[in-house]
């Protein structure tokens, strides 16, 4: 059994002048929970429809579940949430979810285990257009669990929740993850993709800009100085560690440097005279890390834009 689920290699998509998806190679492996993070326009849903099938790529090539996507083999062992599903509003969630069984030849039987995994057993009954947004998102991935596929493919699954629905969807995944479901979550949000993603690919303009755990992708650990003045201290923090490594921040001094260097720079900084107020390690925030990769503006609460 192979432990490689999605594979791309320099999947390209143009739509005319516009390069949506650009030389994007990426891998999902068994298991995992892979978030493919990236601002709005970057190319994430056009990446997703293309390992679906649902367009094809201008160039480069994708492999889900060892299959060509689109391919029977790969269409019946992956669920897809892309850009939700069309339900009728007056069906009962339940009875919207017969129609897709009998349409995808699955049994009933799978449509109540999917609403008890979904968390709308008893609210099965009820008409669609009586669910609330978190609720019709939920049906969605219950949809996408008929068959019991091995490859989930989310969209924005939180996109538009609000936060109630939000910590739910994240647990609905965690859920999957657990049951031994692989799954491709897009998300703009940095918090989300930290809080339950396994490993990361971040595209920004259609290029993968890098692809690795949340920690990795911290990457090296950094200090933080507070101390006056400040300018003073800049230019020793610099002499230490290198102009490039060194960043003032609202609230005082960052250096990309591990605590083994804390010493000398408290030294040096001493010597220089200046007052050192608080001298610490500090992990590199993710939305650093985004900002510097996407060179756009990013903040755990409002994603990257
Ligand atoms: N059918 C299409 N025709 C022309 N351009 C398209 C088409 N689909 C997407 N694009 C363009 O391709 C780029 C990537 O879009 P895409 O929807 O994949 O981004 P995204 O990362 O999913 O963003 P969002 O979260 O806003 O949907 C955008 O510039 C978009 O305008």
């Amino acid at each position: 059994m192979t432990n490689t689920i999605v594979v791309t290699d320099g999947l390209t998509k143009r739509y005319g002048e516009r390069l949506a998806v650009d030389d994007v190679t990426l891998t999902v492996r068994r298991g995992e929970v892979y978030g493919f993070l990236g601002p709005n326009g970057a190319g994430k849903t056009t990446t997703l429809r293309m390992l679906l099938g649902l367009i094809r790529p201008t160039s480069g090539t994708a492999s889900v579940l060892g299959n060509a996507p689109g391919t029977p083999a790969s269409v019946a062992r992956t669920g897809a949430l892309v850009e939700g599903p069309g339900f009728y509003p007056y069906l009962s969630g339940r009875d919207n979810l017969r129609v897709m069984a009998r349409y995808q030849e699955v049994p009933d039987h799978d449509v109540d285990v999917a609403l008890e995994r979904v968390d709308l057993a008893d609210r099965g009954g009820d008409a669609f257009k009586s669910y609330s947004l978190g609720m019709k998102q939920r049906l969605g991935v219950a949809s996408a669990l008929l068959g019991d596929p091995e490859l989930l493919v989310l969209d924005e699954p939180t996109n538009g929740l609000d936060p109630a629905g939000m910590v739910e969807m994240r647990r609905l995944v965690a859920e999957l993850a657990e049951h031994g479901q692989t799954v491709m979550l897009s998300s703009h949000l940095l918090a989300e993709v930290e809080e339950i993603c396994d490993r990361v690919g971040v595209i920004a303009d259609g290029r993968l800009v890098t692809e690795s755990t949340v920690t990795e992708l911290r990457g090296t650990a950094a200090l933080f100085v507070r101390a006056e003045p400040v300018d003073r201290a800049l230019a020793v923090a610099m002499q230490v560690a290198g102009d490039d490594a060194v960043r003032l921040d609202d609230d005082g001094i960052r250096l990309d440097a591990g605590d083994e260097s804390a010493p000398r720079l408290a030294r040096a900084l001493v010597e220089a005279g200046v007052d050192l107020y608080e001298i610490r390690a500090s992990e590199r925030s993710l939305e650093d890390v985004f900002f510097e990769m996407t060179s756009g503006p990013a903040t755990s609460e409002e994603g990257l834009r």
